[in-house]
């Protein structure tokens, strides 16, 4: 298991982008991270994938094998994408999955370099090449660029991988999988405080607790949530969120 203890990013001197971030996630399980543009999705992508550091906190059982599919991939790049998959692939110690490419209907030239390909073929390579990894595979907005037909293919692929598969997807396309957990980011907390879980909350007072004065919503999955309270009201908070039916599952300050 793969699991966030109080993981906290700023960049620089800049306001706290995450902060006590708290998750966890089982093999093969299937995560979209969900949340408004600047919540933290990619920044938390690259922390698990370990490409970014944390600020604070830390990340325990990342696995050996991860692959990571950044929201843009590297331009210019001059390998082909035949020698470019068979280094990652020889890398990996797996086999070079040529025919993964044609199942999603690369069309461009696979000796030619990845800089001349156009962007959905572009975006082709950088999913098989996510999908070398067998224990973790991270895809930060996989779908853009894609055309119909490899879009359905790269939902499949989310969904069928015995990987743990962790994805961002602003369309949406990701949170109808089936099995898919959704993980809210909401946005970003600036001011430190008591660091709330809650368990069996469901959607609707999910939305409530969000409205409340103090509150932040640091993360809402499949009935849990946890929240950066403001000191000041958090004890009323726990009462309330107790009375709404809502059971505690850590507090800490
Ligand atoms: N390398 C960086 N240096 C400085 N600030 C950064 C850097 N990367 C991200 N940020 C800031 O961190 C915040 C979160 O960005 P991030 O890209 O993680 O959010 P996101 O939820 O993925 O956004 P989007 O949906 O727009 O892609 C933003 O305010 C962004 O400006």
């Amino acid at each position: 298991m793969i699991q966030l203890e109080r993981i906290g990013k700023r960049y620089g001197r800049g306001p706290w982008v995450l902060q006590d971030v708290d998750l966890s996630f089982e093999p093969g399980e299937l995560t979209v991270f969900t949340g408004g543009n600047g919540s933290g999705k990619s920044t938390l992508l690259r922390i698990i994938a370990g490409v970014t550091a944390p600020s604070s906190g830390r990340v325990h059982g990342r696995p050996k094998s991860v692959g990571y599919l950044p929201e843009r991939f590297p331009p210019g790049l001059r390998l082909s994408a035949e020698a470019y998959l068979r280094h990652l692939a020889a890398v990996r110690g797996v086999t070079p999955p040529t025919d993964l490419l044609d199942v999603l209907g690369f069309h461009g030239d696979p000796t030619a370099p990845i800089s001349t390909l156009s962007k959905g073929n572009t975006q082709k390579v950088a999913v098989v090449q996510a999908f070398l990894a067998t224990d973790l595979v991270v895809l930060d907005e996989p779908w853009t660029g894609l055309d119909t037909a490899a879009s359905s293919v790269l939902s499949d692929l989310v969904s069928s991988s015995a990987a743990t598969v962790l994805v961002t997807d602003h369309r949406g396309t990701a949170r109808g999988l089936a099995g898919a957990r959704e993980v809210v980011l909401q946005g970003r907390v600036g001011a430190t405080g008591v660091a709330i879980e809650l368990n069996r909350v469901s959607d609707l007072t999910t939305t409530v607790i969000g409205e409340w004065d103090g509150v932040r919503v640091v993360a809402a999955t499949d009935g849990r949530l946890s929240l950066l309270v403001d000191a000041t009201v958090s004890d009323r908070v726990l009462a309330d969120a107790l009375r709404l039916g809502c059971s505690v599952l850590s507090v800490r300050t």
